[in-house]
């Protein structure tokens, strides 16, 4: 139904704010299920949040990026089991790396549920103070480290909208609103462009990696034709990567991106490339056309972000 994908610095509110919004959410599910005139009438709905705490984690393990990994895929395997069409889902974790909410936003939007990202702003000298008044916070090293990679939602990039903040010192968030958003805004479609694929392929990683490096080419040398210029531009393809089966683009046999005025270099496009493939590498038998039309739509919202 939905999933409320919430963020923050360490210690800046997630799990204050997550526990507050299961708390208004739960006791009004059943009223909102029989007074709905919509999809939701008479439905049995639920709320749950799925929270990193579940797992019992060290939180020395935000010292080395690769024992984050292991964690980060069990609060996503919680998210993906939980969220159907009857279940609101509060995903308090620190959710801090962009690819990460975007992989959220890919699964919600399979799933048809509607996605919003909850901010708890703080400034990093406020949450490191919360931090240290507890007796079983982050070690100043780890909780700088994090607070360093904190990547910042953006309201204007498609996985984080919409984006409702909340500070540190409002007393509460306006529930009400949250929950007009979750309950009666329109659910959206399930979407190709976001859409993974059963498992079957054997070379799906070989078409993975080829397919975004010829498209990675002809996106750079149209930047570089286009340098100091910007603006919409037709990605020349190879043939046998059109049409692109995504709805998203208005001629699917002339696929148009958005280019910066400045030019793309091949060691930026590189570093969204390897981004692209470790996002979509356990996607498994997306085809070539597929995938090239997930990775135009990944650049340009990497590009707008
Ligand atoms: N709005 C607030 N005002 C004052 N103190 C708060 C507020 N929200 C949370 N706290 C306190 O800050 C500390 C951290 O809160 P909380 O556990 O909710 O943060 P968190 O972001 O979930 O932390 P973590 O990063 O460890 O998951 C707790 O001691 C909590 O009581």
């Amino acid at each position: 139904m939905a999933l409320v994908i919430v963020t923050g610095l360490p210690a800046s509110g997630k799990s204050t704010r997550s526990t507050q919004l299961y708390n208004y959410i739960q006791p009004r599910l059943g009223e909102i299920s029989e007074q709905s005139q919509g999809t939701l009438k008479g439905r049995n709905l639920n709320v749950r949040i799925v929270s990193e705490h579940d797992f019992d984690l060290d939180r020395d393990i935000y010292r080395d990026t690769r024992l984050e990994k292991p964690a980060r895929g069990a609060i996503f395997a919680a998210v993906e089991r939980y969220l159907d069409k009857n279940t609101i889902v509060i995903c308090d974790a620190p959710n801090y790396i962009k690819g990460f909410r975007y992989q959220l936003y890919c699964t919600a939007r399979e799933v048809g549920a509607l996605n919003l990202t909850l901010w708890t702003l703080a400034s990093t000298d406020q949450a490191r103070q919360l931090n240290n008044q507890r007796e079983d916070g982050y070690s100043s090293e780890v909780f700088d480290q994090l607070a360093f990679r904190y990547e910042e939602p953006n309201g204007a990039t498609r996985w984080d909208q919409p984006l409702i903040s909340v500070l540190l010192e409002d007393e509460s968030i306006n529930y009400t609103q949250l929950l007009n958003i979750l309950t009666t805004q329109k659910q959206k479609k399930v979407n190709i462009g976001v859409m993974t694929m059963p498992a079957t392929a054997a070379n799906y990683l070989q078409v993975l990696e080829a397919t975004t490096t010829q498209v990675s080419s002809a996106i750079t040398s149209a930047s570089a034709d286009n340098a100091g210029v910007g603006g919409s531009v037709t990605i020349a393809l190879p043939k046998d990567l059109l049409p692109l089966p995504q709805k998203d683009f208005s001629d699917p046999h002339r696929p148009v991106i958005d280019l910066p005025l400045k030019q793309i270099t091949p060691a930026q496009m590189n570093r969204y490339r390897r981004a692209f493939v470790g996002l979509h590498r356990n996607d498994k038998a997306i085809d070539a056309k597929s995938v090239a039309g997930l990775y135009i739509l990944f650049i340009q919202t990497t590009l707008s972000a």
